[in-house]
C-alpha cells in the first residue's frame, strides 16, 4: 500500500505533525518523511559553513543540493552520514530557518512528492505551547523557558509561517483539517486512520 499511497500532515508549529507522522507510519509500514527537519537540516549545515541565510541565498540553494539527507530511524536525522537529529533543534537553527524555507530554489530541491491524502493539523495556541512546554520541561528537566515565553515564540513562529511570501503556511483546498486542541494523541491518529480508509473506499468505487 506505501508504494500508491501518500499522506502528507501539515499545520503550525507544535501542532502535533511528527507525533502523529510517525504514529501512522508504523501502523501503515510507510516510509516516514519529515519536510520540517529537511529544512532545518539545510538551516544548520548553511549556519555551520557561516552563510547568511538572507545574503546568501544561491550558496545555500547550492549547498541544499550537495546534502544527503536521510531518516534511517523513526525520529531520527542524519547529513551525509552523521546524525544530525538533536543539533536540529538548536535555537541557532530556529532563528536561521525563516528566509531558509521561503528560498524558492531550496524549497524546489526538497520539493515533496504530490500527496493523496493531506492532513492540516490544527490546535489552538494554549494547547500547543502547554504540549511543547511539557515536552521541553521532559526533555531538559530544568527549562528557564515560562510556558508564556513558549506561547509567545510559538505565535512569533505562526505569524512567519503565515505571512512570508514564498509557500506561506495554509491549507491547501484539497486538504482536510483536523482540530486536535481536546483529542488526544491516539484519538488523532485513529481520526486520520478513518480518513485512510474512506480515501482508499473512495479510490477502490472509482476503479
Ligand atoms: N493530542 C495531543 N495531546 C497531547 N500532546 C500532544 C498531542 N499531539 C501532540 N502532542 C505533543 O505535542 C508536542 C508537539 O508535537 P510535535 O512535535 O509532533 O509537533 P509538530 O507539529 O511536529 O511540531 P514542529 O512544527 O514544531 O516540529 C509533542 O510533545 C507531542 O507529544
Ligand atoms: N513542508 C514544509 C515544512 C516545514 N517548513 C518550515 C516551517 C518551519 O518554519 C520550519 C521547520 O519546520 P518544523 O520542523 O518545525 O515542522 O520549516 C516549510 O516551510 N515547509
Amino acid at each position: 500500500m506505501s508504494r500508491l499511497f501518500r499522506i502528507a500532515i501539515d499545520g503550525p508549529a507544535a501542532s502535533g505533525k511528527s507525533t502523529t507522522a510517525k504514529q501512522l507510519a508504523t501502523l501503515f509500514r510507510f516510509r516516514y518523511i519529515d519536510s520540517g527537519a529537511m529544512f532545518r537540516a539545510v538551516t544548520l549545515k548553511s549556519v555551520e559553513a557561516g552563510l547568511d541565510p538572507e545574503k546568501h541565498k544561491d550558496q545555500v540553494a547550492t549547498l541544499a543540493s550537495s546534502l544527503d539527507i536521510q531518516f534511517p530511524e523513526l525520529g531520527t536525522v542524519s547529513v551525509n552520514g552523521l546524525d544530525v537529529t538533536d543539533q536540529l533543534r538548536q535555537e541557532s537553527v530556529a532563528r536561521a530557518i525563516g528566509p531558509i524555507a521561503s528560498n524558492p530554489q531550496v524549497r524546489h530541491t526538497l520539493a515533496e512528492h504530490q500527496p493523496e491524502l493531506k492532513i492540516f493539523l490544527v490546535a489552538n495556541v494554549r494547547a500547543r505551547a502547554q504540549r511543547r512546554f511539557r515536552e521541553l520541561q521532559q526533555k531538559q528537566q530544568h527549562t528557564d523557558e515560562t510556558l508564556e515565553q513558549v506561547m509567545a515564540d510559538i505565535e512569533a513562529r505562526d505569524l512567519a509561517d503565515r505571512t512570508r511570501t514564498i509557500s506561506p503556511l495554509k491549507m491547501a483546498d484539497d486538504a482536510v483539517e483536523l482540530d486536535t486542541s481536546h483529542l488526544s494523541i491516539d484519538q488523532q491518529v485513529s481520526a486520520i486512520q478513518k480518513l485512510v480508509y474512506q480515501k482508499l473506499e473512495q479510490q477502490q468505487q472509482q476503479q
